[in-house]
């Protein structure tokens, strides 16, 4: 049985008739960092003491060993990290701010209650990325925040917002990376609304007065996230598609666009191109739909290979942050962060490993039989070679060989927490 290197070797060779580079493609994937979202650690919960999770949000499953506190979160965040290759960030929603028995109001949280956050990100090589979180609170209850009619309420959810673009910026410096500080609300009604207009009208000043304090590009990207409907929200979403579409090319903002935020037919891979047209930098929310936004963990779908193709052939990496956004609490929840992350770097990898210049060549010329059959062809050159060495090389389990290192930790250390 050769070693991996040899099987590298070989695959190299295949890619090289091919007329592809497979040293420069593993070159361009080591510069990716995927941004792992800490949520899928504790089923959304956060460390506020909330004992339901709000905002038309549904985790299911009761596998045990979920993380408690700060400090397990993070010791479960190491593990994946430790079994996916290259360096990654952390996606952080306020909610996981670190209180210490205080009690600190959302409107008043500052960026010394991540200082644990911020100090284990600098030691790790991990930049962060955050959230303000605008569900799971009494105040966010009626399903309306910065959109809401009442003045009071919508002053709170604006001064949040405000407070957690001061803490974005302060992680973005400290981390020397800029922080994206996404916002995603919840608002809008179960049941046929009257008034559309309003909401859309109230939540459009509520940004602008979030978003009115400049702050320097290298420590803070404002990012703005849409949605078609959420449970509680089926008929109407303040903050549709065409609303944050338009916010954000107005005031260059970057684009959120999370693949189980739109119809189930409707694929991101397409909208890549269009939105790029108009916005300088997109935001993904890598998931996996199940009928509807069921935030299943990331596989490597058709749907995932044409986004990363999108991103690869277009030469939009540079202009793309990359987030996950599952949570599924039905297995192991350390696997799902390393399934979801080696998924999507994988997609890229394969992306990577296209024959882009014949592909290029062929649609040019009008050779559209070329263009189709080296498409099929593609699917069976072996990357996954290419994938194992990629792992070896990094430090990290290649193959399935990861997965006997998170069974170990279940066994240590998640089963037994209770
Ligand atoms: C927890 C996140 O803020 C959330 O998943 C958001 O990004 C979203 O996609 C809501 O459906
Ligand atoms: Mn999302």
């Amino acid at each position: 049985m050769p070693d991996l290197e040899q099987r590298y070797n070989l695959a190299k060779e295949q890619f090289a008739e091919w007329g592809v580079d497979a040293d420069a493609a593993l070159q361009q994937l080591s510069q990716v960092a995927i941004s792992m979202h800490c949520w899928q650690g504790d089923d959304v919960t956060g460390f506020e003491g909330a004992d339901e999770l709000g905002g038309g949000l549904a985790v299911t499953g009761s596998y045990p060993g979920k993380a408690r506190t700060p400090d397990e979160l993070r010791a479960d965040l190491d593990k994946a990290y430790a079994l996916i290759p290259g360096d990654h960030r952390l996606n952080l929603h306020a909610c996981y701010a670190e209180l210490d028995g205080a009690t600190v109001e959302r409107d008043e949280l500052q960026p010394e209650h991540f200082a644990s956050w911020i100090d284990w990100a600098k030691t790790n090589n991990h930049g962060l990325d955050f959230n303000p979180t605008y569900f799971s609170h009494p105040k966010a209850d009626d399903g309306f925040t910065l959109s809401s009619p009442d003045e009071g309420v919508r002053k709170f959810w604006i001064d949040h917002g405000i407070a957690c673009r001061e803490i974005g910026a302060s992680m973005g410096a400290a981390l020397g990376s800029p922080c994206v500080t996404n916002i995603w609300i919840p608002d809008g009604y179960k049941d046929l609304p009257i008034d559309r207009r309003g909401p859309r009208e109230r939540l459009a000043a509520s940004l602008d007065a979030i978003l009115a304090k400049p702050y320097d590009k290298q420590h803070l990207l404002d990012a703005v996230e849409s949605k078609l409907f959420g449970i509680g929200s089926e008929s109407y979403v303040v903050g549709s598609h065409e609303f944050y579409l338009g916010y954000a090319v107005k005031n260059q903002t970057v684009l959120c666009l999370d693949a189980g935020h739109f119809h189930p037919t409707e694929l991101l891979a397409d909208k890549l191109t269009s939105v790029f047209q108009y916005v300088d930098q997109v935001l993904l929310h890598v998931s996996r739909g199940v009928r509807w936004d069921s935030d299943h963990v990331v596989l490597l779908t058709d749907e995932l290979n044409a986004l990363a193709q999108e991103l690869v052939r277009g030469e939009y990496l540079g202009r793309t942050h990359i987030g996950l956004d599952f949570f599924d609490a039905s297995i192991n929840r350390v696997a799902a962060w390393v399934i979801g992350t080696r998924a999507t770097l994988k997609s890229l990898l394969r992306a990577m490993l296209e024959p882009i210049d014949r592909l290029t060549a062929a649609e040019q010329s009008g050779d559209l039989t070329t263009r189709l059959a080296l498409l099929e062809e593609a699917k069976q050159m072996p990357w996954g070679a290419v994938w194992d060495y990629h792992c070896e090389r990094s430090g990290v389990p290649a193959s399935d060989a990861w997965l006997a290192e998170v069974k170990r930790y279940e066994s240590d250390v998640l089963a037994k927490r209770n």
